[in-house]
């Protein structure tokens, strides 16, 4: 007899809306399960790979540099899964964590080419939502910045939930249940043809609604995709847990289906304004005049997303700085492996890298390039 095949769930979502966030708590919660974690990222080095890695020894973690995971330029991703596939007896479960700007439907459809279909099923394709953003009119940026950008945002937005089966509503934790059900409404809207909508409160799922939903297989029509809801914490209590609300689309009929693939050669890929560097110093930085910094940058360069580590002034271990758009966290993870030196990965549309650099020797007081 055959090996099972080794199921294969894909998170997608557009830059910044808690993707890492996400998978770190699922690794949290999910020790019995051996996960291996494929990690993408429109950048040249993996900030989110060095994230997961400090969770837990027991997942391996994967960086794959072609931000455009298993798009048709990306020589690592297939002896990549073929390499698990090798070691499938220390293997349950791959989770695929696509980049901000890039489409689930290249991996969705590589995995049903023949050369991985018979190795691997796909489990779900996760769309992780930023809600507070979808609920603020969509994903454009502020009115003084071009349309073309805001067109652009939201067509790969809508593309990435049009491909998903579940969309997850992410950093809803400070929202009241009106503005849960506009989210929702506003989903499916956008997307009709999603099967489910989950919620993430404090960027966390249950792994019961994530992992093991067998979606995709012939035949599991009857599906058993939800456990006992009601004794999921912070779910309970919530009017919109009850997934009957959630779910007013039918189950029937969920067998093997074609997700009618849209088309993933667009984006960045033919608008080269979408751009995504790194700046780096090799000084320590105070942690409240670098946040000060960046703050000051992403209020005047068209920046989508600002990641990094630095090494603190004060301290051991790293600063970590998450910024999507114009809001920027700086934490002190003094625990955490070391920063050598700073790196920031800026992502945007039409940045200017000379004016960041210049921008931050300027508001640091300290030499970056
Ligand atoms: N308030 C709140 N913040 C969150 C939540 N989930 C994620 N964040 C924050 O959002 C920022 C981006 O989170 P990430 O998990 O790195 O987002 P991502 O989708 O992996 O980002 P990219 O891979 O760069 O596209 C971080 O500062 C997180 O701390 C949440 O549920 N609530």
């Amino acid at each position: 007899m055959s090996a099972p095949r080794i199921p294969v769930t894909v998170v997608t979502g557009f830059l910044g809306a808690g993707k890492t966030t996400l998978l770190s708590n699922l690794i949290r919660d999910s020790k019995q399960r051996r996960l291996a974690i494929l990690v993408n990222e429109f950048g040249e080095v993996s900030i989110d790979g060095a994230l997961l890695r400090g969770e837990d020894g027991k997942v391996e973690i994967h960086d794959l540099s072609n931000g455009l995971v298993a798009y048709d330029d990306d020589e690592d991703f297939l002896p990549t899964m073929l390499a698990l596939w090798q070691r499938r007896s220390v293997i349950d479960h791959v989770l695929i964590e696509t980049s901000g700007l890039a489409l689930p439907s290249a991996v969705m459809e590589r995995l049903q080419g023949e050369a991985l279909a018979p190795y691997f099923v796909l489990d779900a394709t996760l769309a992780v939502v930023d809600t507070p953003l979808l609920l603020d009119g969509g994903f454009g940026q502020p009115s003084d910045t071009e349309q073309a950008v805001d067109a652009s945002v939201a067509e790969l937005f809508e593309m990435q939930l049009a491909n998903a089966d579940i969309v997850v509503l992410n950093k809803i934790d400070a929202l009241d249940d009106d503005a849960l059900l506009a989210a929702e409404t506003r989903v499916r809207a956008l997307a009709p043809s999603i099967r489910f909508i989950e919620l993430a409160y404090d960027a966390k799922l249950d792994t019961r609604l994530t992992l093991g939903l067998h979606l995709h297989e012939p035949a599991n029509t009857a599906h058993r995709h939800y456990g006992p809801v009601a004794t999921m914490p912070g779910l309970a209590m919530r009017p919109l847990a009850n997934q009957g609300l959630l779910d007013g689309h039918s189950h029937s009929g969920l067998g093997a289906h074609s997700h009618g693939l849209t088309t993933h050669k667009h984006f960045h890929e033919q608008d080269p304004g979408w751009q995504s560097f790194m700046i780096r110093s090799k000084e320590a930085q105070d942690a409240a005049t670098l946040r000060e910094a960046v703050a000051a940058i992403a209020r005047s360069e068209p920046l989508l997303r600002i990641k990094g580590f630095a090494p603190p002034q004060d301290g051991a271990g790293r600063l970590l700085v998450q910024g999507v758009r114009s809001r920027i966290e700086l934490s002190h993870e003094p625990d955490a492996t070391p920063a050598k030196q700073a790196q920031l990965v800026f992502i945007g549309y039409h940045p200017s890298r000379p004016r960041i650099v210049e921008q931050l020797c300027k508001l640091t007081g300290t030499v970056w390039r």
